[in-house]
């Protein structure tokens, strides 16, 4: 069904089946028989089809779309039923506002979803009113996550601030007062760049915000531009009779955007239209387009990728399985602890991650070879082996039990090799695979005062380890590293009556001035455990806040 209006722009529809199959369609098709119609009951009832079918829709879209917050439900609701035109009459504001300017809870929930989406850490809103979207789109931000919000009218900021601290958000929020164009130029000037910038301020000043932030380069890579009232009521495309400014300067703005070569946008009819500008991916070298054309970050994702993590039950290991489920990977949560790997394949699964909780005792050679079927049986496969579980049993050389040595030299060093051993099995059958051992930056110096001789030497033939299956395997599609944490702050340190006293000494060794925290690791078992480190063979990366470097 061609539109019947394109308004220069050349339209191509797909949709020209002749059958109605959208509610604009069915409308369309409704009217459509009503002007056809000679009799004044059939009108009647064609109109009221078309009318309960449009009336209908965005109750319905309210009504099987998730609820706003309390937080912004409220704003909403103050933002409803305030006294606008009193607010102009007493000069609190410039122009009269209107409770329509309020884009609404539906709105604000389709901006929530894209900040997740797009898993945007910055964003820009032009054109604020009260602040109902703003608050939303917060609060789908990382808390070190900023909405810049801009807005001409002081009042408005002091009507929505409020709010935005009772919600715990203000952090979040920084409104910038004053004409937009000059603040998306002073936010450039702070060097400010935004994965999501929301256009919904004065319609005249679109085209001047857009290029501003095309030609400025101030939205990120994998970055979009929403551009609300793009449809502008209708009338972009079906113009009234009398002079129309906000039309005109949408049309002008929606011709320009698709004929501006930079980009791709997709027009929405929803609410008063909203269209998504996104940057045209560019063409060139790897350099230039990423590797097989994905961005960097892209590169690190884990999608249909298995990794088993043992030691998972708690501390690193937890961390592990997290940040490798996060990027993707079904994971298996491996331990011997069966209750604490349970736990943890019950969080994943909470956060939608494909996880299986796996008993092992990795000293057992049996043991390691039926965790790596069990994980192929039950998860469709391994390609991520992460070989963490270990032992530390402080005592002075002089007292070190040859019990503790060889339990320590069991779990650390040839648990290690038999799990690498198993894994390797698997993944040379097929020819690809990650393998990331956790040593030690005891590997590198000997920590002190505490004492830990089995340990420290346990860790270091893990590097030995991970150096050897590096260059064994490395040209047979396996790449096998290891992570040297230092002093990582988790229960096991939290909870012994003979480290504790220690921390105040280890953190004038370490210069970062702290502890690591498991969070700390997270990123680089993904990076090993992905294909932006094919390069990395038998390498040890330290991370351990510079102290084996002081
Ligand atoms: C449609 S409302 C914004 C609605 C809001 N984004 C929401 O989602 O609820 C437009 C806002 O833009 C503000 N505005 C208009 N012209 C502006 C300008 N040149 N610079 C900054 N703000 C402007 C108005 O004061 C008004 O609050």
């Amino acid at each position: 069904m061609a539109p019947a209006h394109s308004n220069g722009i050349a339209v191509d529809s797909i949709h020209a089946t002749g059958n109605p199959d959208t509610p604009v369609e069915v409308v369309t098709d409704l009217l459509a028989q009503a002007l056809e119609a000679k009799d004044s009951e059939a009108i009647k009832d064609l109109v009221k089809q078309a009318h309960d079918v449009m009336a209908g829709l965005d109750p319905y879209l309210e009504a099987v779309s998730s609820k706003p917050s309390q937080a912004c439900s409220e704003l909403i609701h103050r933002s409803l039923t305030h006294d606008w035109t009193q607010a102009f009459k007493q000069q609190k504001t410039q122009f009269h506002q209107k409770k329509e300017c309020c884009a609404g809870a539906l709105e604000g929930s389709f901006l929530k979803s894209l900040i997740r989406l797009t898993s945007a850490k910055t964003v820009l809103e032009v054109g604020m009113f009260t602040g109902t979207s703003t608050l939303a789109m917060a609060e789908a931000l990382p808390e070190d996550g900023k909405v810049y919000a801009l807005e001409i009218e002081p009042y408005l900021q002091q009507f929505a601030q409020p709010a935005f601290e009772a919600a715990g958000l203000a952090e979040r929020i920084e409104v910038v007062l004053g004409p937009a164009e000059e603040s998306i130029k002073e936010l450039a000037r702070r060097g400010v760049r935004f994965d999501v910038a929301f256009l919904d301020a004065d319609k005249g000043g679109y085209l001047a915000y857009y290029k501003k932030l095309m030609d400025l380069q101030l939205i990120n890579p994998g970055g979009i531009i929403v551009v609300d009232n793009s449809l502008m009521k209708g009338r972009v495309y079906a113009p009234g009779r009398m002079a129309d400014e906000l039309a005109d300067a949408i049309r002008e703005f929606n011709q320009f955007v698709i004929r501006d070569q930079r980009v791709e946008v997709v027009a929405l009819p929803f609410r008063d239209g909203v269209n998504i500008v996104q940057r045209k991916r560019v063409a060139g070298d790897v350099v230039n387009t990423g590797l097989h054309n994905n961005l960097l970050l892209q590169r690190l994702k884990l999608t249909n990728k298995v990794a088993l993590v043992t030691g998972a039950g708690q501390g690193i290991g937890r961390a592990f399985a997290h940040a490798l489920g996060e990027a993707g990977a079904s994971v298996a949560v491996v331990d011997v602890n069966k209750d604490k790997a349970a736990e943890v394949a019950g969080e994943l699964a909470d956060k939608g991650i494909r996880a299986v909780a796996v008993y092992a005792d990795v000293t057992q050679k049996a043991d390691c070879k039926r965790m790596v079927e069990t994980v192929v049986q039950q998860l469709g496969g391994l390609h991520i082996g992460v070989n963490n579980a270990g032992i530390n049993k402080n005592a002075a050389a002089e007292d070190t039990t040859e019990a503790d040595w060889d339990l320590t030299f069991d779990i650390n060093t040839k648990g290690v090799f038999l799990c690498c051993q198993e894994e390797g099995k698997h993944m040379l059958a097929q020819g690809y695979g990650k393998i990331i051992n956790t040593a030690s930056m005891a590997t590198l110096l000997v920590p002190h005062p505490q004492k830990q001789i089995a340990y420290n030497a346990s860790k270091a033939a893990v590097v030995k380890i991970t150096q050897t299956l590096g260059a064994e395997w490395a040209d047979r599609g396996l790449n096998v590293n290891c992570i040297s944490p230092g002093i990582v702050n988790t229960a096991l340190i939290q909870e012994s009556k003979d480290l504790q006293p220690l921390v105040g000494e280890w953190l004038t060794q370490i210069p970062a001035g702290r502890l690591a925290e498991v969070t700390d690791l997270q990123a680089a078992i993904v990076y090993l455990a992905s294909d932006a480190s094919n390069y990395m063979v038998g390498h040890n990366l330290v991370i351990d806040g510079g102290q084996s470097i002081w």
